[in-house]
């Protein structure tokens, strides 16, 4: 297969590869009104065996699909905090709770599956039902899509609980699937979760209340150390005259979100009268015991859709636990490819007024938010995107550690450039890059769409793929540019006809089974465009990826050449490219 990539490398002309079949070698798979909106979606090149390497990550029945999610450096201290350049209260901040909340409802609403869903802090946990079909369930796409909706969601509704307060920077989430095996083991997974909540704001609640008091942080920590929850109350009351159990519910209990069904007022009779309708809509609760049985039986809709807890949690399973904790790895010394794509793009390009069949905002935006990736995290290597879809390429891994540590010598910007990941932790990596993309994507649509609002939170969901060695990685990016390339064309030639007063079904049948030359002459013929002469972003994609400067940086310990992140139009599937930039696959960025 590689080598017959690289054969068609070889006969590779002016932007586009040739072959007997046509571009890239790809033969037409089937006929479709937009290419994009076809079944099979991606195109069929020679290339198309890279999609042999993505594995199957169903979360199989009868286990119950939990996702959590959680902010991404709100509170690890090493870092930035996000709440502390937010100047979030402490140990709780209610503006910050209720925003967390108000996402949550929003999540509830959006995702009829979710039916019970727990959180404190800067954590939320989301239960599907038992039955859910959601992404056939597919971990990643589950995982990315819930963070991704989530961070959608409270960059949208962070100025309606923080009017005065600007974001500073995007903030980001993490999120990963726990599988239950039974509601037993979901049962466990919320007392742990609650018993968290309670461990934490005693703890929390303790420690700031001595800071306020005078004592400094590492001071505070020694008193609190060994001590037993009762030992924590006695110090609140006797010290502070604080009653534990009079703090908010929303602090000590954490909240839950579920639906109920409530009575609505739909409209009105002539004569005044009501016409009510029974809703079910999410609500917010904190309960004592969540994982309790009286709390579950109390709710039909939760018996009903995860079950009836048998007995009240004694004690909760070491064992369970290291289940809940357990991630899956992706294959070490392999390239990581992040591919995230727009949910329901379709819809959305068409309530956000996209020009058709390329919106030149729309994409600048898209490379914008891939740009920002590249400048947080410097473990990636190279994006390629086109249309609402972004790969992002992970450096052949290196072990974590010993990233950190080369990195760490090497301290040349500010900490937030130097953050890594935990490296093979799919869901880490996968929610992260999703997450973040997601909430840049947010925060900078004005500035590619000062005249229109966001109708709507758009969202991403994303998936990992290992590749073993930088031909096969080449081989993948080559299967992305030769489908813009289909895609691009076939769309161009469609909305032609379309715009030219054709029906889609008409526009659809004069395309019908026509080759890469016949429609590049139909675009002549009919409407005079040169197809090569058509913007190269269009027909390209976006490649980034970092240049060196020229210009170094002066450290204690040596010199460090700069580089700069940059968005460039150009053919991936030739060699020269590759040549003319060794870096990005075959060495790692010189440091001196
Ligand atoms: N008009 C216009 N539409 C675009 C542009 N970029 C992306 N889109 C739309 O986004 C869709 C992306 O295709 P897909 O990712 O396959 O479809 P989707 O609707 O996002 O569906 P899922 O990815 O399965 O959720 C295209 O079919 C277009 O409808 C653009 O620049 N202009
Ligand atoms: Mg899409
Ligand atoms: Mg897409």
């Amino acid at each position: 297969m590689v080598a017959a990539a690289a054969a068609a490398r070889g006969i590779f002309c002016a932007g586009v590869v040739q072959t007997e079949k046509g571009i890239g070698g790809w033969e037409w798979s089937g006929d479709f009104c937009e290419r994009t909106r076809s079944k099979s979606k991606m195109a069929n090149s020679r290339y198309e065996y890279v999609k042999s390497f993505e594995v199957e990550d169903e979360v199989f029945m009868p286990n119950l699909i939990v996702v959590r999610i959680d902010g991404r450096d709100f509170q690890r201290w090493y870092l930035i905090r996000f709440s502390q350049v937010h100047e979030f209260e402490k140990p709780n901040d209610e503006r910050a709770l209720n925003l967390m909340n108000s996402c949550a409802v929003a999540m509830l609403e959006e995702y009829p599956d979710i039916v019970f869903s727990y959180g404190y802090s800067d954590e939320y946990s989301f239960v599907f039902k038992k039955t859910t079909k959601f992404y056939q369930r597919r971990a990643s796409k589950i995982l990315s899509l819930t963070a991704s909706f989530f961070t959608s969601m409270y960059v949208t509704k962070w100025k309606e609980f923080f009017p005065q307060e600007k974001l500073r920077y995007a903030p980001s989430f993490h999120s990963r699937v726990i599988s239950c095996a039974s509601i037993e083991v979901l049962q466990t997974y919320l007392a742990w979760r609650q018993n968290d909540c309670h461990t934490n704001n005693q703890y929390s609640t303790c420690l700031w209340m001595l800071i306020k008091s005078g004592k400094t942080e590492k001071e505070a920590e020694e008193i609190l150390k060994g001590t037993q929850k009762q030992d924590k109350n006695e110090l609140l009351f006797q010290q502070f005259g604080i009653n534990y159990k009079n703090l908010p519910e929303l602090f000590r209990r954490g909240s839950c979100v579920f639906k109920t069904e409530v009575e609505d007022i739909v409209k009105y009779h002539e004569d005044g009268t009501p016409v009510k309708r029974l809703r079910r809509k999410p609500r917010i609760v904190h309960s004592e015991n969540i994982a309790g049985r009286n709390f579950w039986s109390e709710h039909p809709c939760l018996l009903k859709e995860l079950g009836c807890f048998e007995e009240n949690v004694s004690k909760i399973k070491p064992d369970y636990v290291r289940s809940f904790l357990f991630e899956n790895k992706l294959m070490p010394c392999a390239w990581i490819v992040i591919r995230i794509d727009g949910c329901h793009f379709h819809r959305f390009s068409e309530v956000h007024e996209f020009e058709k069949p390329n919106d030149e905002k729309a994409l600048n935006l898209m490379n914008s938010c891939a740009v920002a990736v590249l400048e947080e995290f410097q473990d990636i290597t190279f994006a390629y995107g086109v249309s609402d879809e972004y790969s992002f390429v992970l450096k052949k891994g290196s072990p974590f550690f010993q990233r950190r540590a080369r990195f760490a010598l090497s301290f040349q910007y500010n900490f937030l450039q130097f953050q890594h990941f935990h490296y093979n932790l799919c869901s880490e990596i996968v929610s992260v890059i999703v997450s973040f993309f997601t909430s840049m994507y947010v925060l900078k649509w004005k500035e590619f769409f000062p005249q229109n609002d966001l109708k709507y939170p758009p969202s991403f969901d994303g998936r990992a793929v290992c590749y073993p060695s930088s031909d096969i990685i080449r081989d993948y990016l080559s299967w992305r540019q030769v489908d813009c390339h289909i895609n691009n064309q076939y769309n161009t030639c469609f909305w032609m006809l379309v715009k030219s007063g054709k029906s889609k079904s008409e526009a659809q049948g004069c395309l019908k089974g026509t080759q890469a030359p016949e429609k590049n002459e139909l675009l002549l013929q009919k409407f005079s465009i040169n197809y090569n002469k058509l913007p190269v972003m269009f027909r390209q994609g976006s490649s980034i990826f970092r240049i060196e400067t020229g210009k170094t940086t002066t450290f204690e310990n040596g010199e460090k050449l700069q580089n700069e992140v940059i968005v460039s139009h150009c053919n991936i599937i030739e060699q020269s490219f590759w040549r003319t930039h060794p870096n990005i696959l075959d060495k790692e960025p010189p440091i001196t």
